[in-house]
C-alpha cells in the first residue's frame, strides 16, 4: 500500500513537467530550451521526491524500531532478535538487565559471548540453527543463573522470521519460570501431602470401620460403593476391591435395586433411614434380621456421601422368638398347671390358700371361699382389702406369714366362735414357705377344720364318762373321780363321805309300765337328786337303778342328812311319768371314809349299809354307825 501511494505521489510529481511542457508549448518556448528544462525539472522533482520518501521511510522505520523496542521492553522477561550469526539485533530491557548491560551495548554482540558453559553454548547454537531452519523451539531449561549462581528454570522459546530486509532473524524469549516451577513444586508437594493425608485418612478410616463387627459402607451420590469394611466384605462374600465402584452386588432383583436407589435418594435429600429388615440372606439364603441405617455426610473431598450400616440382630430376634415360644409354652404349661392346681386344691375340703409376701392371696380353694363366705374372684382380685384396717387376729396372721417367709413353719390349733352363727370352729392352721411359679416366695396355708373331730372327741369323752340316760358320771368315771377325791382327802386330812342309793322295787315299774317309763323314772329321780346336792358333791350311776354320791369335806352325819334329804326329795312326792303319777322310794347306805381307807373298802361299807336298809324294809337311810347328831330317821346298824 505504501508503495502504491508512493507511486501515486511520483505520478503526481510527473504531472509537474507535463505542466511545464504545456506552458512551454503555450508560451512558445523554443523546443531546444523547453525540452531539456522540462526534463531537468522532471528529474529534479523526482529526485527531490525520492529523497523525501527515503527520509519519510527512515523516520517511519525508526519509529517502528522504537515502538518495537518499547513494546518488547514492556515484556518483563528477556526477549531478543538475533541475526543468523547469533548477533543481537534487538534486545529488551529485561534481557539487558539480566546481562547487566545497556541494551545498546548488546546490539551486534554474539549472544553466546555472555555464556560460560560450553555445553550451554553448544546447545544454544544448535537451537539457533534449528530455529533458522524453520523449527519452533519451546524448551524448558533448568540450569544455574550465571549471575546469581542460583538454580533457575527457564522456558526458552525461539522462532524465525524475515526482517524488513527479507533476511531471516531469530526471535527468542527466555521466560524465567523458576517461581512458577517453585510454586508448582510447592503445590505439588502440598498436593502430595494432601493426597498422602487423604490416603492415611482413608487407611485409618478403613482400619476404624474394619474394627466394627457389622457391615458398614460409604456410597457416593450415585450409590456406588466407595468404602466398605471387612464385615461388609464378609457379608457380601467379595473382597473390597470388587465392591468399590459398584451399586449392587451379585444378581440384584430390579425391584430391590430400585428400592435401594429410592432409599438412597431420600437419604441424600436429608431423610435419614432406619428400618428393620427380615428376609433371606441374598447369598446364603439364611434368615436374617437386620437394622439398616443410612445417613449422609461430607467426605474429605467435600462430596456428599451415604453412610450405611447393617446391624445383624438375627440372634437377638431368634432368641426373642424362642423366648416368646418358650414363654407361650411356659404360659400354657403354667395355665394348665394352675388350672390343675386349682382343681387339686378344690378337691381338698379344708380351706387352702397361697399368699405372697404382702399377705395378698394368690390362690384359694373353694373351701376357703366358702369358709370366708366371699367370692373367690373377689378374694383374688385387686379390690380385696388386704391392706385394710388391721385387726389383732389379722396382725397376728401377718406376723406369722413373715415368720413363715423367714423359714419357720407354723402349726397351731385355733378355736373360734363364728360371729353371727355362734358356731364353734376348731382348726389346725398349718403354714409353710414355698416358691410360686414365678419364683416369688409364698406362704402356703391350710386350715384343717377339725371341728367335727373335736366335737366327736368331746362327745366321745362325755360318752366315756357319762351315763347316757341320766347324764351322771358313769361307773368308770365315778371311780376315777373318787380315787382323786380320796387322794385329796388323804393329803389334806379332810372328811369324805359316800352315799349309795338303790331305788326300791324298780323292777315293778318296768314290768307294769314298760322299760321306757322305767327310763323316765330314772331320769326324773336323778333330776331330783341333783337338786338336792351341792356343787362340790359328785353323783354317779353305779348300776341300773343304783346311784352313788361322793361328798367331799363331809362328815358322816352330814352325809346322812344329805341322803335323807335325797330320799325325801324322791319319795315324798309322786313322779309325773307319761301322764301317770308314780310313787318311788329309795334306800341309801352312807359311809365316811376311814383314815387310810381305799375306795373299794369305802364303797363296800356303804353298800353294806344299803344292804341292811333294803333288808330292813326299804325307803330308808342307813349308816354304818350313828354319830351323835345323826338324823333320827337314819338307821345305824
Ligand atoms: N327301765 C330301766 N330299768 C332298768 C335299768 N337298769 C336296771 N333296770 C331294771 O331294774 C330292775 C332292778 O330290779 P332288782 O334288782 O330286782 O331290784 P328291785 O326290783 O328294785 O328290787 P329291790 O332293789 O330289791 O327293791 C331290773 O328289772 C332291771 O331290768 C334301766 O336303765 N332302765
Amino acid at each position: 500500500m505504501n508503495l502504491l501511494s508512493s507511486i501515486r505521489e511520483i505520478a503526481v510529481l510527473a504531472a509537474l513537467p507535463a505542466l511545464l511542457v504545456a506552458l512551454a508549448l503555450f508560451f512558445a518556448w523554443p523546443p531546444t530550451l523547453a525540452l531539456p528544462l522540462l526534463l531537468l525539472t522532471a528529474v529534479l522533482s523526482a529526485l527531490l521526491r525520492l529523497t523525501q520518501l527515503r527520509r519519510q521511510h527512515a523516520v517511519q522505520s525508526e519509529r517502528q524500531q522504537a515502538f518495537m523496542q518499547r513494546l518488547i521492553d514492556v515484556i518483563p522477561q528477556p526477549v531478543y532478535v538475533k541475526d543468523s550469526a547469533a548477533r543481537y539485533l534487538m534486545v529488551n530491557q529485561s534481557l539487558a538487565n539480566r546481562l547487566g548491560r545497556e541494551p545498546a551495548e548488546l546490539i551486534g554482540c554474539d549472544s553466546c559471548s555472555f555464556l560460560s558453559d560450553t555445553e550451554l553454548i553448544a546447545h544454544t547454537r544448535q537451537e539457533d540453527a534449528a530455529a533458522l531452519s524453520g523449527a519452533r523451539i519451546t524448551a524448558e531449561l533448568h540450569d544455574t543463573d550465571p549471575l546469581s549462581g542460583k538454580p533457575r528454570d527457564r522456558l526458552i522459546m525461539k522462532g524465525t522470521c524475515l526482517n524488513a530486509e527479507g533476511k531471516p532473524v531469530i526471535v527468542g524469549a527466555n521466560f524465567d519460570i523458576t517461581h512458577w516451577r517453585e510454586a508448582e513444586q510447592a503445590l505439588q508437594a502440598v498436593l502430595q501431602r494432601e493426597q498422602a493425608q487423604q490416603l492415611e485418612t482413608r487407611a485409618w478410616l478403613q482400619r476404624l470401620i474394619d474394627v466394627i463387627p457389622y457391615p458398614i459402607y460409604v456410597k457416593d451420590a450415585d450409590s456406588h460403593y466407595q468404602l466398605v469394611n471387612q464385615a461388609f466384605e464378609k457379608d457380601k462374600g467379595l473382597p473390597g476391591a470388587e465392591l468399590i465402584g459398584r451399586t449392587g452386588v451379585g444378581p440384584v432383583h430390579p425391584d430391590r435395586l430400585a428400592q435401594v436407589l429410592t432409599e438412597d435418594a431420600k437419604v441424600l435429600r436429608g431423610e435419614p433411614l432406619r428400618k428393620e429388615e427380615h428376609r433371606a440372606h441374598a447369598r446364603t439364603g439364611a434368615e436374617v434380621f437386620r437394622i439398616i441405617t443410612k445417613g449422609v455426610c461430607t467426605d474429605e473431598r467435600g462430596n456428599t456421601v451415604i453412610v450405611g450400616a447393617h446391624v445383624d440382630i438375627t440372634e437377638l430376634r431368634q432368641a426373642q422368638r424362642h423366648l416368646q415360644e418358650a414363654l407361650e409354652r411356659e404360659t400354657g404349661l403354667r395355665q394348665r398347671t394352675e388350672a390343675f392346681l386349682q382343681r387339686l386344691v378344690d378337691v381338698i375340703p379344708d380351706p387352702v390358700y397361697i399368699k405372697d409376701s404382702n399377705s395378698r392371696y394368690l390362690l384359694v380353694n373353694e373351701a376357703f371361699a366358702e369358709y370366708r363366705q366371699l367370692d373367690r374372684d373377689f378374694i383374688l382380685g385387686p379390690n380385696f382389702p388386704f391392706h385394710g384396717p388391721t385387726t389383732p387376729a389379722r396382725a397376728q396372721s401377718e406376723r406369722e406369714d413373715q415368720a413363715v417367709l423367714g423359714g419357720q413353719e407354723v402349726v397351731k390349733e385355733e378355736h373360734t366362735i363364728r360371729k353371727g352363727t355362734g358356731e364353734e370352729v376348731f382348726r389346725i392352721v398349718r403354714k409353710r414357705r414355698s416358691v410360686f411359679f414365678d419364683g416369688r416366695p409364698v406362704v402356703i396355708g391350710i386350715d384343717h377344720n377339725i371341728t367335727r373331730w373335736r366335737v366327736a372327741e368331746r362327745e366321745l369323752q362325755q360318752l366315756a364318762q357319762e351315763d347316757g340316760l341320766t347324764g351322771l358320771a358313769n361307773r368308770r368315771h365315778f371311780h376315777h373321780e373318787a380315787e382323786r377325791a380320796i387322794d385329796l382327802a388323804q393329803r389334806y386330812q379332810q372328811a369324805l363321805s359316800l352315799i349309795l342309793i338303790d331305788l326300791d322295787h324298780f323292777k315293778q315299774i318296768n314290768d307294769l309300765y314298760g322299760h321306757h317309763a322305767g327310763d323316765l323314772v330314772l331320769v326324773e329321780t336323778v333330776r331330783r337328786l341333783r337338786e338336792g346336792l351341792r356343787r362340790a358333791d359328785f353323783p354317779g350311776r353305779w348300776g341300773g337303778e343304783e346311784f352313788i354320791i361322793l361328798l367331799p369335806h363331809t362328815e358322816l352325819a352330814e352325809a346322812v342328812q344329805v341322803a335323807e334329804r335325797l330320799r325325801a326329795a324322791v319319795g315324798d312326792s309322786l313322779l309325773q311319768i307319761e301322764g301317770r303319777q308314780l310313787a318311788i322310794t329309795l334306800s341309801a347306805g352312807v359311809a365316811q371314809r376311814r383314815i387310810g381307807e381305799g375306795l373299794e373298802s369305802f364303797i363296800a361299807r356303804a353298800d353294806s349299809a344299803l344292804y341292811v336298809a333294803k333288808n330292813e324294809g326299804r325307803n330308808r337311810v342307813l349308816a354304818e354307825a350313828r354319830p351323835a347328831d345323826m338324823d333320827s330317821r337314819a338307821t345305824v346298824y
